[in-house]
């Protein structure tokens, strides 16, 4: 967990230092985290090099102190440039193959061998409690390519050739429905919003209202429909669109139940502890389309965050990972360093939310990632690239609480219950501060 040991180290131009056991100190600006770049020894050597006050404050907080807020230290004004940029790297993720898991229904599951489920269990727990990211093979027969396919090609077809004024008829509030270019500045929910504003265009369709747009609550009574399809914004989408995004809707939904059985067995619950928590579920499927070209200066794709909700099920084009090519990177928390993430055919990438991560009192890790622009003149900046992002959350007005697993150390839970309404809602309030002061 990271501590803030000593607030406004203005001579630096930083406003916080920050120490965390497993991490060192380092220091965080108004707008980015420049120790993302730096080794954890690298930092250690030039704050503790920089400022005796820090040292103590350091050494205050180790003893169970408290800091004791003093500053600014003059010695920070001559910090050293911090040293260049890690080079990005290809990551490889773990794959996970489910085919056999999610084959038949809950009885089937239910009479699988214990200990292969078990193993399945244990390859998916590892996987978040260690990079926070998996890649998932062999889930087609509840998410079929031929639902993939259409919905990639009927939203190919609205971001590529329809028209503004078109598109903006599902325009509600920068929120729900359609984005445009200029909407989102997504790494201010992590407070390092970016001089300018991502260059995606969204469309997002949820079941749930929220206070921001005025209307809360379930869209439907029947939880096996689709809850956003009569909806006006649904409705004045191309019908192809519409029909495409509800079939996906389905088909992710039901995945997502499977993968919820598969992470309470990993997590050392009973299969279906979640089921009650998802009757309702509090999912958003955003289809977000980044057009081609390199953008502007300091404009990335998608800037860095982590997402806000259960895990996040991500179906990508195909991609190398190789650095410029405007695709997925995570990042590293113990090095702050970047990595491409290849997509291979036929694979979707899931990821953990921040409210998953809380839930299993952060054994599970929500992992920063962001999407930077391809190189200018490269083969990738000459095309657009279409994500399908499934955001998984529980019913938004359900408190969660760690779960009672011994495995979530559910004896010292570090966080008091909270809603997905509550956490999304303070993610959005934090991006809109962090973009009034930043961008
Ligand atoms: O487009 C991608 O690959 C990632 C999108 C993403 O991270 C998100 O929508 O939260
Ligand atoms: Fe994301």
């Amino acid at each position: 967990m990271w501590r803030t040991v000593w607030g406004n180290l203005s001579a630096s131009g930083a406003r916080e230092a920050i120490v965390t056991p497993e991490y060192g100190p380092g220091y965080f600006t108004g707008q980015s985290c420049v120790t993302k770049e730096w080794s954890p020894e690298a930092l250690w050597a030039q704050t503790l090099a920089a400022s005796a006050h820090l040292r103590e404050e350091f050494a205050a907080w180790e003893a169970g102190r408290p800091p004791t807020g003093q500053g600014p230290s003059p010695a920070l004004a001559d910090l050293p440039a911090p040293p260049p940029p890690l080079p990005a790297r290809v990551c490889t993720l773990p794959t996970i193959d489910v085919s056999r898991f999610v084959a038949g229904g809950a009885a089937e599951r239910a009479s699988l061998a214990e200990e292969w489920k078990a193993s399945l269990a244990e390859e998916w727990d590892a996987a978040f409690s260690g990079v926070g990211f998996c890649q998932l093979v062999g889930y087609e027969s509840l998410l079929p390519a031929s639902a993939i396919a259409a919905l990639r090609e009927a939203a190919t077809v609205f971001f590529e050739t329809e028209s503004r004024e078109v598109k903006m008829r599902s325009h509600i509030d920068g929120l729900l429905g359609y984005l445009a270019i200029g909407e989102e500045n997504v790494a201010a929910t992590v407070g390092a919003a970016n001089r300018v504003a991502d260059k995606v265009e969204g469309l997002n369709f949820s079941g749930y209202g929220s206070e921001l747009n005025g209307s809360r609550g379930w869209r439907s009574r029947d939880p096996c429909e689709v809850p956003w399809l009569e909806e006006p914004f649904a409705r004045a989408l191309p019908e192809r669109l519409r029909q495409a995004a509800a079939e996906y809707w389905k088909a992710a939904t039901a995945l997502m139940h499977v993968l919820l059985e598969l992470s309470a067995l990993a997590l050392g619950l009973e299969a279906s502890h979640f089921g009650p928590y998802y009757a309702e579920p509090g999912c958003t499927l955003r289809l977000a389309y980044y057009p081609p070209g390199p953008g502007e200066e300091g404009q990335l794709r998608y800037g860095e965050h982590t997402d806000y909700e259960g895990f996040t099920i991500l179906q990508r084009p195909v991609e190398g990972g190789g650095e410029g090519n405007g695709g997925l990177e995570v990042q590293d928390p113990r090095t702050g360093s970047w990595a491409g993430v290849p997509s291979l055919p036929d694979t979707l990438t899931i990821n953990i939310g921040d409210l998953m991560a809380r839930w299993t009192n952060d054994r599970w890790r929500a992992t920063r990632h962001r999407v930077p622009a391809p190189t200018a003149g490269s083969a990738a900046a000459a095309c657009g690239r279409l994500s399908l992002v499934y955001f998984t959350g529980p019913n938004p007005s359900m408190p969660v609480h760690c779960l009672p697993s011994a495995k979530c150390d559910c004896e010292n839970p570090k966080y008091p219950s909270i809603t997905l309404e509550e956490n999304v809602q303070a993610k959005l309030l934090a991006a809109q501060r962090g973009a009034a002061d930043g961008a």
